[in-house]
């Protein structure tokens, strides 16, 4: 097992803990559950949907970094197809506030990433901050996405983001999750590029029409790729970098031992992550990366 979920693992009720064991055993575990694994767990445990992903959170908390609040929050984001996401905040020291990935980010671009059509509902340990109330108002699932809270009745995202503004208020038809593909190509470059460039293809962003993405090469080999997702409100939007952050975290590789990075974007954008991703790599510790212009 991960030596992160250790202690999460060791604190969860026992039904829970061997229904888990052969899943959680290796150090491979994605921090994923597939449809099939979910209702394993559900028949092994007697837990419903609902009652699974709070029990589940402990060890979706044990994925955060947080060196700056140690404060440890954990996300289960539920897709349409069944499948189950962990999410956890990051907090990278020596970088800037504003690269900080929240939990419930965290949860919703790691099932975008591993190829999640839609959200049915996600479920976290602490209330979602207004930044990721509004990270999420960018869903394709819309307000209709449930929220799941300790000590509170389940609740709609329109519940918790009443007036809210989004994509429709700027006449955006394409949301968060849809399948996209923007169709570059000829990014000059070895594999690394290639799956920037593919991250690119489905990054979203229709606001500036600035798509990017970002292919990371960790110490194992293994390559991580992120890509952009923009907000209607702007700043909430998520960088590439981090979208990768999050995949190669909840892989469970370290993001400290980064080997190369890959970021692919539009020549002249009106929005550029060169400079964050540079200057964010270099706090944790990577300076080697490459800037595919297409
Ligand atoms: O909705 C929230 C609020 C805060 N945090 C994280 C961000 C930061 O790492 C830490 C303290 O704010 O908690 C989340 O993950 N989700
Ligand atoms: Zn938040």
């Amino acid at each position: 097992m991960h030596t992160r979920f250790i202690d999460a693992y060791a604190g969860l009720p026992a039904p829970l803990q061997s229904a888990l064991e052969p899943i959680l055993r290796h150090d491979d575990f994605p921090a994923m559950f597939t449809a099939a694994q979910v209702n394993q767990l559900k028949s092994q445990t007697g837990l419903d949907d609902a009652a699974l992903a709070f029990a589940l959170l402990p060890l979706a908390a044990a994925c955060s970094i947080a060196p700056i609040s140690n404060f440890y929050v954990g996300a289960v984001a539920r897709g349409v197809s069944g499948n189950l996401y962990f999410g956890a905040n990051m907090e990278f020291r020596g970088a800037s506030m504003q690269q900080t990935v929240h939990a419930e980010q965290s949860a919703v671009t790691h099932a975008w990433m591993r190829g999640e059509a839609q959200l049915a509902s996600i479920t976290v340990n602490y209330t979602p901050c207004g930044h990721c109330r509004q990270f999420m108002n960018e869903l394709n699932s819309g307000t209709e996405l449930a929220i799941h809270l300790p000590d509170r009745a389940v609740a709609t995202l329109g519940d918790y983001l009443p007036y809210s503004f989004g994509p429709r208020d700027l006449e955006i038809a394409t949301l968060l999750m849809d399948s996209v593909d923007h169709g570059y190509h000829d990014a000059e470059g070895d594999a690394l590029v290639e799956q920037a460039l593919s991250a690119c293809n489905q990054s979203h962003a229709p606001y500036s029409q600035s798509h990017s993405g970002v292919a990371l090469e960790s110490a194992s080999g293994k390559i991580y790729t992120g890509r952009y997702a923009e907000n209607a409100a702007f700043n909430p939007s998520l960088p590439p970098l981090q979208a990768a952050l999050v995949v190669l975290n909840l892989s469970g590789e370290s993001c400290l031992t980064i080997r190369r990075a890959a970021l692919v974007e539009k020549k002249d954008p009106l929005v550029s992550q060169f400079d964050a991703t540079r200057a964010t790599l270099k706090a944790l510790g990577c300076d080697q990366l490459q800037h595919v212009q297409l």
